[in-house]
């Protein structure tokens, strides 16, 4: 049967009109699920903008890198009977990854001090796709992980290493790439368990100086971040040393192929001691967080688009 060119115009105008009705229709469905669970934010993946929010929720804005099974799908042929039983798993694969994506932003944003916590929603758009995903971050493993560290130290200073780090790992220092960890909290512990590698600078600095709190202080921790060794950190946020050598045995401890011996090693005095260690990786430009030897977050600033001191992070 032939299509006429007036049929085709007619039918592309369709199109399009249906694509806006969904995107409309998504837009207002999330806004009024936000409102009615009190949510603490929205999350959104991929290219939408949410006209319709009540304006007492945060919009937060991740960029949608990963490669969806969807991608795959076009690739399959039409006519293969395992079609439709394929699509199902994929979209299931696809369910699952959409709600392991807002779990992940949730908790980090909640580590960086950016939401409370609470009921978060997650949209995510991707190739003519659309899902909305509800998520209750009390309920969330990393969350609860993450309530315990602030049990040991200070989440204020829990958020300002973490802060740091991420701005370590995106800008490096003077056009290279830096590499380094912090070990806060358990002082005497791990002060006992480590020794220093050069002259310690916060030695003899006067409290103000060596507050990690104080955001006027971050510029010159980040110049020692390209000291070798790691930071110790007391768990209200004074630092007491950098350059500092941790003597750990990590023979017991095995993490993800690929970590060298600085993660090993703030990774063990964690698993020794009740500190909690935030390594910045100078190969890989990501940050862990680690806790009694176990990781607890991960953060690539290059699988989203953060927001860091009002500044976007790619
Ligand atoms: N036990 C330790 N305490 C403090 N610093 C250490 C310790 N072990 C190694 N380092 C220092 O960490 C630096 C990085 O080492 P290495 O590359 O093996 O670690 P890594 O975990 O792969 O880190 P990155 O991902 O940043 O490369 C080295 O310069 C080394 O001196």
């Amino acid at each position: 049967m032939e299509i006429s060119m007036e049929q085709e115009a007619h039918s592309t105008k369709n199109s399009a009109a249906i694509a806006e009705s969904c995107r409309d229709q998504v837009e207002k469905s999330a806004a009024s699920l936000a409102q009615s669970l009190g949510a603490v934010a929205v999350f959104v993946f991929g290219d939408l903008s949410l006209e319709n929010m009540p304006p007492q929720i945060p919009v937060i804005n991740i960029s949608l890198h990963l490669k969806t099974v969807i991608e795959k799908l076009s690739f399959m042929k039409q006519d293969d009977p395992s079609h439709i039983r394929e699509m199902a798993k994929n979209l299931t694969r696809e369910a699952e990854g959409n709600t392991s994506m807002l779990q992940t932003a949730a908790a980090i944003e909640y580590a960086l001090g950016s939401i409370n916590l609470g009921v978060v929603i997650g949209i995510v758009h991707f190739h003519e796709s659309y899902s909305i995903v509800v998520h209750n971050m009390a309920e969330s493993g990393t969350i609860r992980l993450l309530r315990e560290c602030e049990k040991r130290v200070s989440p204020e200073t829990l958020r300002s290493v973490l802060h740091l780090s991420l701005g370590i790992a995106t800008k490096g220092r003077e056009g290279k790439k830096v590499g380094t960890a912090f070990i806060i909290g358990d002082e005497e512990e791990v002060m006992n368990r480590s020794h220093q590698m050069i002259l310690n600078p916060y030695r003899s600095q006067d409290t103000e100086e060596t507050n990690i709190n104080r955001r006027d202080n971050w510029e010159s921790v980040m110049g020692f971040s390209q000291l070798d060794g790691v930071f110790i950190v007391s768990a209200t946020g004074k630092i007491l040393a950098a350059g500092r050598y941790l003597d750990v045995d990590t023979r017991d401890l095995s993490l993800e192929k690929g970590l060298g011996t600085r993660h090993l090693s703030s990774a063990s005095i964690t698993r020794d001691t009740i500190a909690i260690a935030v390594i910045v990786s100078e190969s890989g430009g990501t940050v862990r967080m680690y806790m009694d030897g176990k990781e607890v977050l991960f953060i690539d600033p290059m699988q989203s688009v953060l927001e860091i001191d009002g500044e976007k992070m790619t």
